[in-house]
This record gives structure tokens, sequence and C-alpha cells, in this order.
């Protein structure tokens, strides 16, 4: 029996048994397979055939069997087929390329790295605050708080991969920061490559230089400056993102072209950092404003840690410590989801057990963050933002259900200095500036996620005037 066959015993909707079209159907139309798939494992089950050759999974244990630490599984080239041609670690379908890969990237946003170059985090942070507060002070319109964290995190992030002024000024000049301010409809660019035919898609996509030149030559450039230099001379402290893939790589450069190859990694990091940031610290803010109750709770422990305003900001080290600051970054975290889609795998390298039931190898089986996130036996009142919940006495036991930056090798590199981003903008907001929404029912109002791969926040928009905080 071929693997398709022998997926015969799960039951799903008789046209995904022959052909993806069904999928494919609700992903680009709707912008909502994760909407259907709630209604299949509604009326299938925990486990349900989605296409010819896939299962997706609903309960919890299966996650951690999908997701597993050492897992050996692939990620799926049909899902991954818009980067797959790319040069970069996420396009990377290979579990042992991967791993090889992510030991040259990793050590950048280790923890300790993260900690050691937080100044660079907070000195952009307390250019945002002084922007906001002379730009949307009242009478001046509001700003549109959904629309201005994009670009901040879009220009935070290559300031904090390349120390070097040169390289900052060639990217701005260069369209990336300005790029990223219009809402692209990714979907839709995705999807569709997603289910073209595969010798089209690497035309069109041979590497990132043909998605956005400007950018791929800002960057081919600093790229160039780092293969030229001398590594023994580099400043451990200082060191670029560029020049320590380079160290660690130990002149065992993975690609023909190393300037292309760096240039896609630094790229990649907007498409993973951004969105996924912005998203979680957007949910968080709403949520606190529209609730004043959680807003006083914050504040108050704020205040409390941080009493003069003149005084050194709090630290990374400081803020993890803050129960309730950090309740409210894993509610922001829960309740944005990160990558939405059913981030999928393919069963390698032999059959393997999923939730409890034997899984034939070559299965593509994922299973969408939703499932663990929105759980009422985990998570009671899912939909609700409460930062309360991670603070019981028996909370400890929840951490393992908070997946949004997955799990297992294929993980989010970036999480510590995500971590970090998120501690030092919300602590310094709420510290210093009094946001004062211009409606507090739109953001009680429900909301949609689409399924963008990210997810994307579909509601009322935010509006806020600012106004500074006395100490
Ligand atoms: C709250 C913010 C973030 C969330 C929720 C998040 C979530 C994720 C998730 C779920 C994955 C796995 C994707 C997949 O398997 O298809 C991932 C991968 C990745 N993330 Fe993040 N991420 C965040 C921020 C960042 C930042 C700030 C960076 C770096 C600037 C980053 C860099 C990466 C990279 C390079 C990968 C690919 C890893 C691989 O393929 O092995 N992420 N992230």
């Amino acid at each position: 029996k071929n693997s398709n066959q022998r997926l015969n015993r799960f039951p799903g909707p008789s046209l995904a048994r022959w052909t993806t079209l069904y999928k494919e159907y609700y992903e680009t139309l709707y912008s909502d397979w994760v909407g259907e798939l709630e209604k299949l494992h509604r009326q299938y089950g925990p486990i349900v055939r989605v296409g010819p050759n896939e299962l997706h999974f609903s309960q919890l244990d299966a996650y951690g069997d999908i997701y597993a630490v050492g897992s050996k599984f692939s990620k799926d080239s049909k899902a991954y087929s818009p980067v797959e041609t790319f040069l970069h670690l996420f396009g990377l379908l290979d579990p042992q390329e991967a791993l090889t890969r992510r030991s040259m990237i990793q050590p950048f946003f280790s923890k300790r790295s993260v900690l050691g170059r937080q100044s660079i985090i907070q000195e952009k942070v307390d250019s945002f605050i002084n922007e906001l507060l002379s730009t949307y002070n009242k009478p001046n319109p509001p700003m549109d708080l959904g629309y201005s964290l994009r670009p901040f995190f879009a220009e935070l992030i290559p300031i904090f991969c390349f120390p070097n002024l040169d390289a900052i000024s060639a990217l701005t000049s260069s369209g990336l920061i300005s790029s990223i301010k219009q809402t692209p409809d990714r979907s839709t660019i995705w999807f569709l490559m997603k289910n073209l035919p595969r010798k089209v898609v690497k035309l069109l996509t041979l590497h990132e230089t043909r998605v956005s030149p400007n950018e791929a030559k800002a960057l081919e450039l600093v790229a160039d400056d780092a293969l030229n230099s001398p590594l023994s001379e580099v400043d451990e402290t200082n060191i670029s993102f560029f020049q320590t893939i380079l160290k660690r790589s130990g002149g065992n450069r993975p690609l023909v072209e190393p300037r292309l190859w760096l240039a896609s990694e630094a790229m990649n990091l907007k498409f993973a950092g951004v969105d996924t940031t912005a998203n979680a610290v957007f949910i968080a803010i709403r949520a606190v404003l529209g609730d004043e109750e959680i807003l006083e709770a914050l504040i108050g422990e704020l205040d409390k840690a941080w009493p003069e305003l003149g005084s050194i900001p709090l630290g990374m080290s400081a803020l993890e410590k803050l129960p309730y600051m950090t309740a409210v970054i894993k509610e922001g975290l829960r309740l944005s989801m990160g990558v939405i889609a059913p981030m999928t795998r393919v069963v390698t390298p032999e059959d393997t057990v999923i939730g409890r039931e034997p899984i034939p190898v070559g299965t593509i089986v994922g299973m969408s963050t939703c499932f663990v996130h929105l759980n009422p036996e985990i998570f009671p009142e899912p939909h609700t933002f409460r930062p309360e919940r991670w603070l019981q006495e028996d909370s400890q036991k929840l951490e393992k259900y908070l997946v949004t930056f997955s799990r297992g090798p294929r993980s989010c590199v970036g999480m510590h200095f995500a971590w970090c981003m998120m501690y030092l903008l919300l602590a310094n907001m709420f510290r210093k500036l009094k946001l004062l929404p211009t409606s507090t029912e739109d953001l009680r109002a429900p909301f949609r996620l689409k399924d963008d791969f990210v997810s994307v926040y579909e509601g009322k928009p935010v509006y806020l005037n600012v106004e500074g905080r006395r100490s």
C-alpha cells in the first residue's frame, strides 16, 4: 500500500481524499483554513484527513509529537515552496541541513547575546517614545497603533543586527524601512506561489533579489563588507549578524554565493520578526487599554519597580522578574498566535506515532497553534485576555502550552530577541506614556485573525493619543 491508501482509515471530507484543491480553496479564497479546520475537527474528531496525503491533528499530545525536540521530520515542500528556492534557514526543508545552519545563526540571538546588546533596543525605544510624544499629543490626530508598530520593528531589527552605521543608512535609503510601512497582501502572493507549478515558482523566485531588488542590493554591500574584513579583528561586543554567521560557519560557507546567502538570511529576519512581534505587542496593548483593572495592575507594578523616571530604565533582567508584565506579554503571545497556519511537516524517516495513532512515513502532518492556545481545558474562556491565568499557584503547568514560538528543531531562533523587544517597548510605553484610546468600545470588540501564514489582525483599528506620565 502506498502512504495515501494507508490514510484511508482516517475520516475527513471526501473531496480532500482526492485533491489538495480542498485545502487550497479555503487558504486562497478565504484565508481561513484554520476556521475550516475547526469545523472539520468538530465533525470528524481529533485526526482529520485534509488532503490525499495530509492529516491535521487537534489534540494536545499530538502537538508535542509533531514539533518534538530531536524530530527528524522535514518541512513540507509544498507549504514552504514560496521560500524553498531562497537561500535562508527558514526555507531549508532538510532537518540535518537546518541543524547545521541554525548553529551558525542561533548564537547571535542567544539570551546572553541579546542581553549584552539590549542598549541598542532601549535607544530605539526611547526615540520611538519621544516621536510619539511630539506627534500624537492632543489636539493632534491620533496614531493608528497597528500601523505604527510594524515600522518600529522593521527599523529596530536591522539596527540590532548591524551595529555599523553605514549599514543602517544603506538599508534606510534602499527602501527597506519604507517598504514595510505598506501592508503587503502577502496571503495572495504566498498562496498563489504555493499552488503554481514548481518550475514557474523557481523562475519567479530564484532568490529574493527578484522580490525586493533595492533591499537585496544594500544587504549585499553590507555582506561584502563582512566577507572582506578579517574576522579575527572583530570585537565580540560589536559583532554584526553577518560576522557571527561567518565566524560560526568556520570558513565552511554552505553556498556558492556567500553574499547572496547572507543577504537572504537578513531579509528573512524581517519576514520572520516584524509582523509576529508587532502582532503580539498590538494584541497586548489593545487588551490592556480595554480593561481598566488590567491597566491599573500593570501600571501599579511598573511604577513600583521603576519609581523615578529620570533613573536608568529597567533592563530585561529586572523586567523578567515582574510577574504581571510577564503575564501580559504571555497573553499577547497566546492570542496573537505567531504563525497561525499549520506548520506542516513530513513524517520521516519511518512510520511514527502521533496522538497515539500510528502514522505512515511520508504523510504530511500539522497542527495549528490555535488548537493549543484556544483549548478551553487548558485556557478557560480562551478568547479572553486574562493575565491572571499565568499568576496562579499551579500556572507553571501552563508554560508548555504556550507555543507561539513553536517547539522542536525548527522553532523560532529569534525568541529571546523578541521577548527583549516586547519587554522594553511595553515597559517604556506604559511607564512613560498615558495612552488615550479614542474609543474604549472598539478595544473590546471581537476580532478575527486572518491566516496569512503569520496571523493578521482583522478588527476595529486602535487609535490613540498620547500624553507624558509624570514621575
Ligand atoms: C513574537 C515574535 C515572534 C514569533 C511569535 C515567532 C514565531 C516563529 C515560529 C512559530 C517559527 C517557526 C516557523 C515555521 O516552522 O514555519 C519561527 C521561526 C523563525 N523565527 Fe521567529 N518569531 C518571532 C520573532 C522573531 C524574530 C524577532 C526573529 C529574528 C529577527 C525571528 C527569526 C526566526 C527565524 C530565522 C526562524 C526560522 C527558523 C528555522 O526555520 O529553523 N523570529 N518564528
